[in-house]
């Protein structure tokens, strides 16, 4: 039984226009733990008109929202963060119960998302224009900046916080009003995060969280012509969808979609250090983020050595129910995610490669899967073209630099890669040559809320975080004043 120290964080209901709503139908959506299937929860299967409310609150809202003070905005978001931080173990056993995480890695994330809020507290309040000297001296011409107006975010279940905030905070900072449709396997934190807005002071309208299901409600938030900007993060091909749908109301868009990340160690690596950061990359959230390591290349002098260092590693890596100490990676989301992880495996054995360590479903049932390295993978492999999501470090040999990196850039994909090398003009060669959108050097960590975080090629488009995340959701105007 979920048990939180301020219940008023665990919703029923939908927050519309500073409300809690719930579905006229009656309908709703159960939300279970993925770690026994345990009803944690269930949430309201609003209807498209119900939906079109939240629009109309939001619209309403906006008028107000954006004439405040840059610096009044900024002070309701800073609440909003103090709440957050105050409130991170809630948002955590939230996060655990519903998406599965280890209750350390979703505290962590509850002040990963924080960060956002703190960082675009303060950027709202440097949303600088131009001015521009005149091509003639009756002419004065400025740039002013502005609120694009009412946005809308899809976002996944792997960060139930973060991803919400990565995108709600620069949105409000900027005088915009945001509606949010959580993934619905993890809804409860994204309206936890509702309760913390409204007692920060966020009025009504300008924060909302609804609920359903999700091809309705995003025919709705694509097909308004009120909603001038969606941020989604999410799979490649939902992003295709909603990129296609959003394309009749010329909806400005961020997309924050899938990954194929290649972790490259050179013979000159630290392998220690490079062990370290392909269990970071790889398993963080059991392998189910975004930028995890997909693909590790590891040239052929240093290939048995590193495999050995990280399969005695993963080895020993805790498996178990979130909510118990140490335990480091947690169940898989639920059976599909677990049948494609088993799809990649099964795919790679009977394609030549060696599975040194894990490989099959935890004795825990369920969709735990055994932390696995494999080695002896090539390239012709599911595991080498598509995303996994789980917890498998597939290592490929390579003999050379540049086959290396054009294995590495053989790929629709450019959300995030990592190399390990000690040699400096390497180091500029390969960040240069990958074709990624982030870059990690020496590290497998490279999030935080200070730089841009986005990808190139089908990984999608635009930054989140950073002093480039809030341009996303301002507009350009450009004046021209004739003064003569
Ligand atoms: N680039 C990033 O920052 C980032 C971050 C996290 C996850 N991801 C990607 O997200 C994927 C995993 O998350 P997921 O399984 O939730 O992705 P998903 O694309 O299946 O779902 C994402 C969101 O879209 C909604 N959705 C699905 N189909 C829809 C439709 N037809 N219309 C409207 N909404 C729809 C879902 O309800 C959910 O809220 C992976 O590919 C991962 O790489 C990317
Ligand atoms: O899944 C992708 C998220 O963006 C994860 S993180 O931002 O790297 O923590």
């Amino acid at each position: 039984m979920l048990k939180l120290n301020n219940p008023d964080l665990l919703r029923n209901a939908c927050l519309v226009a500073g409300e809690w709503v719930r579905a006229g139908s009656g309908e709703t959506i159960i939300v279970t733990n993925p770690a026994n299937g345990e009803i944690v929860g269930e949430v309201p299967s609003l209807a498209a008109d119900e939906i079109e409310q939240a629009v109309d609150a939001a619209q309403k809202a906006f008028t107000t929202w954006s004439r405040l003070a840059a610096k009044d905005r900024s002070a309701a978001l800073r609440r909003w963060f103090d709440l957050m931080v105050a409130h991170a173990d809630d948002l955590a056993a939230l996060m655990t119960a519903e998406q599965g995480k280890p209750l350390a890695e979703a505290r962590g994330e509850a002040l990963y998302a924080a960060s956002f809020v703190e960082w675009f507290a303060e950027e709202g309040k440097r949303i600088y224009g131009d001015t521009i000297p005149a091509p003639t001296n009756d002419k004065r011409l400025i740039v002013l900046k502005q609120p694009i107006g009412v946005c809308a975010a899809i976002t996944p279940w792997n960060f139930p916080a973060a991803m919400i905030t990565r995108k709600a905070a620069p949105a409000l900072a900027a005088g915009c009003t945001m509606i949010v449709k959580p993934a619905e396997q993890t809804p409860l934190t994204a309206l936890a995060l509702g309760v913390l807005a409204i007692k920060a002071g966020i009025p009504a309208g300008v924060f909302q969280v609804v609920t359903g299901k999700a091809r309705e409600i995003g025919g709705v938030l694509t097909g308004s012509d009120v909603i001038r900007k969606l941020s989604f993060t999410g799979s490649t091909e939902v992003g295709r969808i909603l990129m296609a749908q959003s394309a009749p109301t010329i909806k400005k868009l961020s997309l924050e979609l899938g990954g194929n990340a290649p972790f490259i160690v050179f013979d000159d690596a630290d392998l220690d250090a490079a062990v370290e950061g392909a269990i970071a990359s790889k398993y963080r959230n059991a392998g189910q983020t975004c930028v995890c390591s997909n693909r590790l290349y590891v040239q052929a002098g240093v290939y048995d050595a590193f495999a050995e260092k990280l399969a005695a590693r993963v080895a020993a890596l805790p498996v178990g129910v979130g909510t118990e100490a140490g335990v480091l990676i947690g169940p898989l989301i639920d059976g599909d995610a677990i049948a494609k992880v088993e799809s990649h495996v099964a795919d790679a054995v009977s394609k030549g490669a060696k599975i040194v360590t894990g490989g099959k479903r935890h004795a825990l049932g369920g969709t735990f899967f055994e932390p696995t390295v494999l080695t002896g993978t090539t390239q012709d492999m599911k595991i080498a073209r598509e995303e996994t999501f789980g917890p498998v470090a597939p290592l490929f040999r390579f003999e050379t630099e540049e086959e290396v990196v054009a294995m590495a850039n053989d790929t629709e994909f450019g959300l995030a890669a990592y190399f390990y090398t000690e040699n400096v003009r390497r180091t500029w060669r390969v960040a240069e040559a990958l074709e990624y959108g982030m870059v990690g050097h020496n590290t497998g960590l490279i999030s935080n809320e200070v730089a841009p975080f986005g990808g190139v090629k089908q990984s999608g488009l635009g930054r989140e975080g950073s002093r480039y995340g809030i341009e996303e959701y301002i507009e350009m105007k450009y004046l021209c004043s004739a003064i003569g």
